[in-house]
């Protein structure tokens, strides 16, 4: 579990994270949602340790990152998986050599050994022929998997996603959402998602933090949202009209004495 305790954040004069606190289970998709310029990205930094707070905590399991030395930071980081917005795999290494490339870095395990947990990794996220193909040479959901298959290679108890369908149609997205749900449920990892994408939210949100200029402004599950009266959660999700007469209407089911 992570579990963040009244984080605030300023740059210059400018508060961008007002003490805001939460807690991210493990085996769970904890989502950040928000607009534009809500925190998410600030917030994620500060709980990856790649951004000094200006006050409050960030509990790995009871371990305050804040107060972690550079020895302490480099062994929880080895704990941690990231997916990056775009994928970021190298285009001139293999999709085999870009799983590879974290178990090269941080293990001394030898090439058997790691080729044996990269074509595990690989076939768990569905890319069984793909070892010596380049990533010009597959698709966006396809370099996405790839980026996942390396994120979880070293078995890692945290795994943080930035925008992990960004780029992607709705129908890949889905696919991606379904199989970080499954990795993380699978493999018990406490998984934080920075995300916009309104499918994730409603498939994947186990936990939702949503962030209003900088404030929780609320947090629950997917379910709860259909239900929630928090008016700027509801014209952040519900945006379209469209959208907002289909929660009226599935309330509406809700409460008709046949459903009660
Ligand atoms: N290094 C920085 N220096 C100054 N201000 C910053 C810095 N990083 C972020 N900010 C400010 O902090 C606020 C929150 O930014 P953040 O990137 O966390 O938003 P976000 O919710 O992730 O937005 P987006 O969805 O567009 O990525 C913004 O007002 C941003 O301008």
């Amino acid at each position: 579990m992570i579990e963040i305790r009244n984080i605030k954040k300023s740059f210059g004069e400018k508060v961008v994270i007002h003490d805001v606190s939460s807690k991210m289970e493990s085996g769970k998709t904890n989502l950040i949602i928000g607009s534009s310029g809500s925190g998410k990205t600030v917030l994620m930094k500060i709980m990856i340790g790649l951004m000094d707070v200006d006050s409050g905590s960030v509990l790995y399991e009871g371990q305050d990152i804040t107060k972690m030395d550079e020895k302490q930071l480099k062994e929880l980081r080895m704990q941690i998986g990231m997916l990056f917005q775009g994928s970021a795999l190298f285009d001139s290494k293999t999709v085999e050599a870009n799983v590879m490339f974290p178990l090269d870095m941080f293990t001394k395990l030898r090439y058997k050994e790691k080729l044996a947990r990269v074509n595990e990794v690989l076939e768990r996220v569905n890319l069984k022929d793909a070892n010596k193909k380049f990533p010009a040479e597959i698709s966006g959901g396809m370099k996405k998997r790839v980026a996942l298959a390396r994120a979880i290679v070293q078995n890692p108890k945290y795994l943080f996603c930035d925008e992990p369908n960004s780029g992607l149609d709705p129908q890949t997205s889905l696919v991606i959402d379904k199989l970080i749900k499954e990795i993380t449920t699978e493999y018990k990892i406490t998984t934080v998602i920075n995300t916009h994408d309104m499918n994730t939210v409603m498939e994947s949100g186990d936990h939702i933090l949503y962030m209003y200029q900088g404030h929780k402004q609320w947090e629950g599950s997917n379910k709860d949202i259909i239900f929630s009266k928090d008016e700027k959660l509801n014209s952040f999700i519900f945006a379209s009209d469209f959208l907002a007469k289909a929660k009226e209407a599935m309330q509406e089911a809700k409460n008709t004495p046949a459903n009660k």
